[in-house]
């Protein structure tokens, strides 16, 4: 199967699993979001003003007592009238809280309007304490006293069902919201891995697609493309300094007969002996490439010709000298070299190569396995 194919497929189904997942928390989060929405009342405030307004109907029924065992007390006469402002301020204060949580209208309406209806009386019995403490009876406050704390009392209790209701339903809710938020990380954490993983791959098949576009698999030197990258800055720079700027070029002599004799794959070996050749003898500022079948070149920055030419003929000396058993086939080798050297103005790749391939054709015509300057 090609291996390409393969490849693609798997890269297409790690982005289709990228956003699937992707989708899938982005879809929890907008759950979650909405479920905490809808938890967000705060029943404990409520409870804490349906507690107090409890505590002072108690109070209100134990003052009610006291007014009818001493008719007279002023201090009873003090607490009745206390409560009896204290008692409509906590209605407003239950039917604010009611209406800030997010408990269903319809549930506390009807205790609501009731609430509403005592607060009225309650006025009113403010106004009979008045007559009371002028010394009128209190028969009239005692029964109506006596029918709206039996109402509050009954009413703060539907309302502390009606909440403990609702946190129980709360807490099933926060129960949903835990897991979400758990399934929610699941699903992220795998989704950041196949991304590490996707970036992971990408970054490795960026390198290969740069390997291959630069390199040359047989030698492992540099292609033309490879060493034109280093040229430009190269010549700008011996432009700029007035440095030398030297170019090699060097071609296998009859190479055609030594695939012919001994097969292609003794020509690649020679060809890699080669590249070995130029590996140790080039500096590491100098640039090494094989840009054709046979052919490779050599770029020496802040060279001269003498540097240039002895470096030539290193690599000469050392090509020829190559026994078999270096090269790996029952033949000898030589390389023919055309040298090139520019600077300032004449430092352009294009003025090099055309000077350096100038040369080696003189070298090749003047019997090969020899150095030419151009
Ligand atoms: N083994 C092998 N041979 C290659 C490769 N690339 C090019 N060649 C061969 O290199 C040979 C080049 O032959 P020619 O251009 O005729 O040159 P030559 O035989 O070296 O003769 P001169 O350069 O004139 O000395 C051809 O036979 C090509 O097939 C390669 O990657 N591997």
């Amino acid at each position: 199967m090609n291996l390409g194919i393969v490849k693609s497929i798997g890269w297409k189904v790690g982005l289709a699993f990228i956003l699937v997942t992707g989708t899938f928390a982005i879809a929890m989060s907008l759950y979650g979001l909405h479920v905490r929405q809808q938890m967000g009342s705060n029943y404990t405030s409520l409870v804490a003003v349906i507690v107090r307004s409890q505590t002072h109907a108690v109070m209100f029924r134990n003052a009610l007592e006291d007014l009818r065992d001493s008719p007279r007390n002023p201090d009873v006469f003090s607490r009745l009238e206390n409560l009896l402002w204290r008692i409509p301020q906590h209605i407003d204060g239950i039917s604010f809280s009611l209406q800030t949580n997010q408990l269903s209208e319809s549930d506390y309406h009807a205790s609501l309007a009731r609430l509403q209806d005592i607060r009225e009386r309650l006025y009113e019995m403010r106004q009979q304490l008045d007559g009371i403490i002028l010394g009128d009876s209190t028969e009239k406050f005692l029964r109506d006293g006596q029918v709206i704390e039996n109402d509050l009392a009954q009413i703060y209790s539907a309302f502390e069902g009606m909440v403990h209701s609702e946190a129980a339903k709360q807490r099933i809710v926060m129960k949903r919201l835990g897991r979400t938020i758990s399934v929610l990380a699941f699903m992220t954490l795998i989704l950041i891995v196949g991304l590490l993983i996707s970036l992971i791959r990408l970054k490795r098949e960026h390198q290969k697609v740069k390997r291959l576009s630069q390199f040359d698999e047989l030698t492992k030197l540099g292609n033309r493309r490879y060493l034109l990258s280093f040229a430009e800055r190269f010549c700008k720079h011996s432009q700029r300094s007035g440095s030398p700027l030297g170019l090699i070029l060097i071609d296998i002599d009859h190479f055609k007969y030594v695939n012919d004799t001994f097969g292609h794959p003794a020509g690649d070996q020679i060809l890699q002996v080669l590249a070995g050749v130029l590996k140790d003898e080039a500096r590491k500022i100098d640039v090494l490439a094989r840009i054709g079948g046979e052919e490779f070149c050599i770029l020496i920055p802040d060279t001269d010709i003498d540097g240039a030419m002895q470096l030539a003929e290193r690599l000469r000396k050392k090509t020829s000298n190559l026994t078999q058993k270096q090269l790996g086939v029952d033949t000898s080798v030589t390389i023919s070299l055309g040298v090139a050297i520019a600077c300032k103005n004449e430092a352009t790749f294009k003025y090099l190569y055309a000077r350096a391939d100038k040369a080696l054709y003189q070298a090749k015509m003047h019997g090969r396995n020899r150095i030419e300057f151009g």
